[in-house]
């Protein structure tokens, strides 16, 4: 099996120059640190080394000049362009020597270097293989600082370990914001104290009248934890004033009517909302905020806003105008969908874009206004799209996207009169209507993921679909040996 060149890695890396002397892991071969915080990534590199090698592969602290043959993950020498989250990595027969400003840089060289392995080291029991890596140098950084994944966990619940699974996908692929869509019509997904009944009884069943579930703050704070020990910040999104159903089936106060809201297992949009015009409203949605910013470290907290239909656009705009206050207080910077913006959000707002088209007069307007946007169209990044008639679990209101259609847009310009200079960067969409188990995940998500995940890391110019479309190929025999579920699209030339 021929070695993988540095340009097949996938993101591509921004800057690649290949020698022909590479070099070869043996059981010799030890892992170099100098810097006690880069323990964790030797040991996750170690972890993905171990099993297929069979090498011991020791991590020793060099805190001397210490050998420094074999693998080195370096905080010092690295160039400071490639920021904090890019890494420069040389190969020659002495070593794979990875060097960057911050733990998220070595962490993405880490990443790099395991696609440079032979698919083989993704085995769990040992492979006799000859461990050699391409020699040569990579400087690589990424285009966008925010590449994001969001799993909607509410139409149906995935449990910790799934979405622990889930993390680890986008791990490889440098994806490093996890959107969790926690609460919505058919279930509400996290503990909160104040409000127990919203997971006693609004977390008991899911799309279908199947069993549904929810996190405990613990397992929450697991989840989170896990994602941040690979550099992925979780975003936890409490879905209002629409999406609601589950709360208002919960707490008959929080109707208008007074009366609890019958369970919902079904997939209409848009017809449930909180009662905008009670005190308890209000205190409810501060409850929630307090105890979910309080369990999330990370710096955002989505609020929602999308398809309030049954509100008029006073009731919307007198909700957000109280609501996007709170999460300001609590400390976190507010996330809404792109509806949120007809509340007219302090620019703080990050406005998420989700329409399939391209024309969004009010997003470019608030672009201007100085709002940061995530891109997000459901006719590229909507992965509970059908790949086309046949192909498929999820549905298909933003139509059908192929593989080719995932990768042909570019986030930093698709929405008209926005400039890249206000995108945040691209977040893919998997919302789980049809979406039931974690083939089904891997089904949607491979490849159209790492091809979004490739936009929001690449340069522009070296991300050309014939190019792409080559290093995918390759990586099916690592999906193949990691056993996932992917779609073998007929544009992919699969070896
Ligand atoms: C932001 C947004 N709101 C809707 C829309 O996206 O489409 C999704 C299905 O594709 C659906 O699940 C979601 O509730």
């Amino acid at each position: 099996n021929e070695k993988t060149r540095l340009e097949d890695v996938v993101p591509v890396p921004a800057e690649t120059k290949s020698t022909d002397t590479g070099y070869t892991i043996t059981e010799n071969t030890v892992i170099n640190i100098r810097d006690e915080v880069a323990a964790g990534i030797a040991e996750l590199l170690a972890g993905l080394l171990r099993p297929a090698t069979g090498y011991e592969l020791p991590i020793i602290n060099g805190s001397t000049r210490g050998s420094s043959s074999g693998i080195s993950l370096r905080l010092d020498g690295a160039p400071s362009d490639v920021g904090e989250q890019g890494y420069r990595m040389q190969v020659n027969p002495s070593g794979v020597k990875i060097r960057a400003n911050k733990s998220a840089g070595l962490f993405a060289g880490v990443q790099t270097l395991r696609q440079l392995l032979p698919p083989a080291i993704e085995s769990e029991t040992e492979q006799s293989v000859e461990w050699t890596v391409s020699g040569g140098h990579i400087r690589d950084y990424p285009r966008f600082d925010y590449r994001g994944a969001h799993l909607d966990v509410a139409r149906h619940f995935f449990g910790v370990d799934a979405v622990k699974q889930y993390v680890d996908y986008l791990a490889q692929y440098k994806v490093n914001y996890l959107h969790l869509h926690l609460t919505d019509d058919q279930g509400w997904r996290i503990e909160i104290d104040r409000w127990p009944n919203l997971t006693d009884e609004g977390a008991d069943s899911e799309v279908g009248g199947t069993a549904g579930g929810y996190y405990t703050k613990e397992e929450y704070i697991e989840l989170v934890e896990y994602a941040q020990d690979r550099f992925i910040t979780v975003i936890p999104e409490i879905d209002m004033p629409g999406h609601t159903g589950a709360a208002l089936e919960s707490y008959a106060e929080l109707n208008c009517d007074g009366e609890k809201r019958p369970e919902d297992t079904g997939v209409n949009v848009g017809d449930t909302s909180l009662c905008v015009d009670k005190e308890v409203t209000y205190e409810f949605v501060n409850d929630v905020i307090k105890e979910v910013a309080e369990m999330t470290p990370g710096p955002y907290l989505h609020v929602g806003g999308d398809e309030a239909h049954i509100l008029s656009d006073e009731e919307y705009n007198t909700f957000m105008d109280r609501v996007i206050p709170m999460v300001l207080e609590h400390g976190k910077q507010p996330i809404g969908w792109h509806q949120v913006l007809g509340a007219n959000p302090p620019t703080k707002t990050i406005t998420q874009y989700w329409y399939p088209g391209r024309d969004a007069p009010e997003v470019a307007a608030a672009a201007k206004e100085g709002h940061e946007i995530i891109s997000s169209p459901a006719s590229r990044a909507y992965l509970d799209m059908n790949y086309n008639d046949q192909d498929g679990v999820g549905q298909d209101w933003a139509g059908n996207t192929s593989v080719k259609d995932s990768y042909s847009w570019d986030p930093g310009t698709f929405v008209d009169g926005v400039n890249e200079s206000s995108i945040k960067g691209p977040e893919t969409a998997l919302w789980t209507e049809f979406v039931e188990t974690v083939d089904d995940i891997e089904y949607m998500i491979f490849p159209r993921l790492p091809a979004i995940a490739e936009l929001g890391w690449s340069p522009k110019k070296k991300t050309t679909w014939i190019e792409f479309r080559q290093r995918l190929a390759a990586q099916g025999p690592r999906w193949d040996i990691q056993e996932i579920n992917y779609y073998q699209s007929s544009q992919v030339p699969w070896p």
